[in-house]
């Protein structure tokens, strides 16, 4: 593995949410994809919302490259473009898909995740889960964010569209014209932490709580 690979981008330090009975210290690697693992209700998702700044939590977290920014030191706002988080189940409010995007995607980036340009027109309430896991997926990376805090959005998606995310999220996070990126990835799918982690960057809050 090329150094460049092992470089931290997101440390973490003294975190404590949910169940856990002592704080939580790990870093997430430049280029790479962790994930957090644990029973239900062990505390994986209010770990990604505390990442991202959208709970209330004490901890010490910074962003590394390409300059250091303490979460702390930082508006919460800004902080959640570039560590962001997406749900489980993804919020839409206006009458069309395409009104939630910042630019309209191409027909080229829909098809990337196995959608049809079509969509972009329906009103979110005409849409499965599993293709608005997809397209709050697209919403998310127009913002170009550096850490990505995925909770569990392959779980309602089939086996084919599953490896099309992951892919694409793979692709994303080494490209090498752009900023450092990292994943953080809630799954319960053994094989899918398997396939995508290393075991060193398997973080599992099993022993926490
Ligand atoms: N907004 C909230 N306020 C108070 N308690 C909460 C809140 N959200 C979650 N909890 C509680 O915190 C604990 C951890 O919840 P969390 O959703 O992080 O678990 P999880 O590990 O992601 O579970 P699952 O695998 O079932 O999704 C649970 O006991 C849950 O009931």
């Amino acid at each position: 593995m090329a150094d460049s690979l092992r470089t931290t981008l997101l440390s973490v330090a003294n975190l404590q949410m949910g169940q856990m009975q002592r704080p939580l210290d790990f870093s997430l690697p430049v280029g790479k994809i962790s994930m957090l693992v644990g029973p239900s209700g062990s505390g994986k998702s209010l770990i990604l919302k505390a990442l991202s700044d959208l709970i209330v939590h004490q901890a010490d977290i910074s962003l590394l490259k390409p300059s250091k920014l303490k979460q702390q030191q930082t508006g919460a706002p800004q902080w959640r473009q570039k560590v962001m988080y997406f749900a489980a189940h993804s919020a839409w409010w206006a009458d069309s898909i395409a009104e939630h995007f910042q630019q309209r995607p191409s027909a080229e980036e829909l098809k990337s995740v196995g959608l049809s340009i079509k969509l972009l027109d329906a009103h979110p309430e005409q849409c499965s889960s599993g293709e608005k896991q997809r397209l709050a997926l697209l919403r998310g990376l127009q913002y170009q964010p550096q850490v990505l805090l995925l909770d569990e959005i392959t779980a309602n998606l089939d086996a084919t569209t599953t490896a099309q995310i992951e892919a694409l999220l793979i692709d994303y996070i080494q490209a090498d014209d752009s900023e450092d990126r990292a994943i953080l990835w809630v799954s319960h799918d053994q094989q899918q932490c398997r396939r995508l982690a290393d075991d060193d960057a398997i973080i599992s809050l099993a022993d926490y709580v």
